[in-house]
């Protein structure tokens, strides 16, 4: 039986998973958005959109990838993806796997952290399935994670929440350290696209030799500092300044928020069970 993709929602994420599987010639993919102008650029490479999901197959694999915020209404505005059978993986950040069996009425859920390098097929999802999914749907979810870069699984789902800082929010925090390293060459008088350019590789480059030679980051690191040289100046000045503390307590706080929009729909769903 075909298997054909449910997107709902793209915005960044979700079009960067559209954009990453197209390029690689995956076109078993349905979007759907209540944003006509998102889907346009869909529409217009023959791919079927539409602003409101009326009917599913039951062997479409369904993907969330509208903001946790609006999960709520949308799982009572859109009757028919409730008791879907068929694979349901989220990309929502906080969202747990329960709320979503709960309020889809259905088993089988993956909750992934995907990150928006899928775009140029360069992702990287960090996922957890649920009991249910057996072996044939976990291959299946494996298949779509990795139609747009590469998946690692994680049997414990509170490992999703440190995901979504690390993961999710990293290419993030890697362009706000890039956007400094390109300041920097500019403010000292390189045009701007020569700083760029620069920043560019560098990324590209340590990340290949990091890759390549298997070598402990900090190695990598140490190997630059020339006893004596310039650069120990500089890290001499991020140890001064805790930024690697900085770092941490800003992937630490990320990580909270993750679990707290989590806990905010396992509450407010707890609250319904009581009312009923
Ligand atoms: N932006 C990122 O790098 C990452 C985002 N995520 C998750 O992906 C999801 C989307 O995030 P972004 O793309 O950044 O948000 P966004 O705000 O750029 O896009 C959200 C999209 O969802 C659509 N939408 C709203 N209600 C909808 C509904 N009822 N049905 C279908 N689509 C609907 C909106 O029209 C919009 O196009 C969030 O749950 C977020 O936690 C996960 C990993 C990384
Ligand atoms: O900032 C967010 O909430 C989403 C999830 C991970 C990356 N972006």
């Amino acid at each position: 039986m075909k298997t054909t993709l449910v997107l709902f929602g793209v915005g960044h994420m979700g079009s960067a998973i559209a954009r990453g599987m197209l390029q690689t010639g995956n076109t078993d993919l349905r979007i759907i958005d209540p944003d006509l102008s998102a889907l346009q650029e869909f529409s217009a490479l023959g791919i079927r959109t539409d602003t409101a999901c009326l009917s599913l197959a039951p062997n479409d694999v369904l993907m969330l990838a509208m903001p946790p915020q609006v999960f709520g209404a949308f799982s009572s505005d859109t009757p028919c993806v409730h008791h879907h059978q068929g694979l349901v993986i989220s990309v929502m950040a906080g969202i747990r796997i329960s709320s979503i069996q709960q309020m889809l009425g259905t088993q089988n859920v993956v909750r992934s952290i995907p990150n928006t390098p899928s775009e140029v097929f360069e992702g990287m999802t960090v996922y957890c399935r649920s009991s249910s999914v057996g072996e044939n749907l976990a291959r299946k979810a494996r298949d779509v994670l990795e139609s747009f870069g590469r998946a690692v699984e994680v049997s414990d789902e509170a490992l999703i929440d440190p995901a979504t800082a690390l993961c999710g929010g990293g290419p993030a925090f890697v362009a706000y350290f890039a956007d400094a390293l390109q300041e920097f060459g500019i403010k000292a008088g390189l045009s701007k696209d020569a700083a760029l350019a620069i920043t560019i590789q560098l990324l590209r480059g340590t990340s290949a030799l990091l890759a390549t030679t298997g070598k402990p980051v900090m190695q990598l690191c140490r190997e630059v500092m020339t006893p004596g040289g310039t650069t120990e100046r500089g890290i001499w000045h991020f140890d001064d300044e805790g930024v690697g503390r900085t770092v941490l307590d800003a992937l630490s706080k990320s990580s909270a928020r993750s679990r707290e929009l989590g806990l905010a729909i396992t509450e407010s769903l707890s609250q319904f069970e009581v009312a009923k």
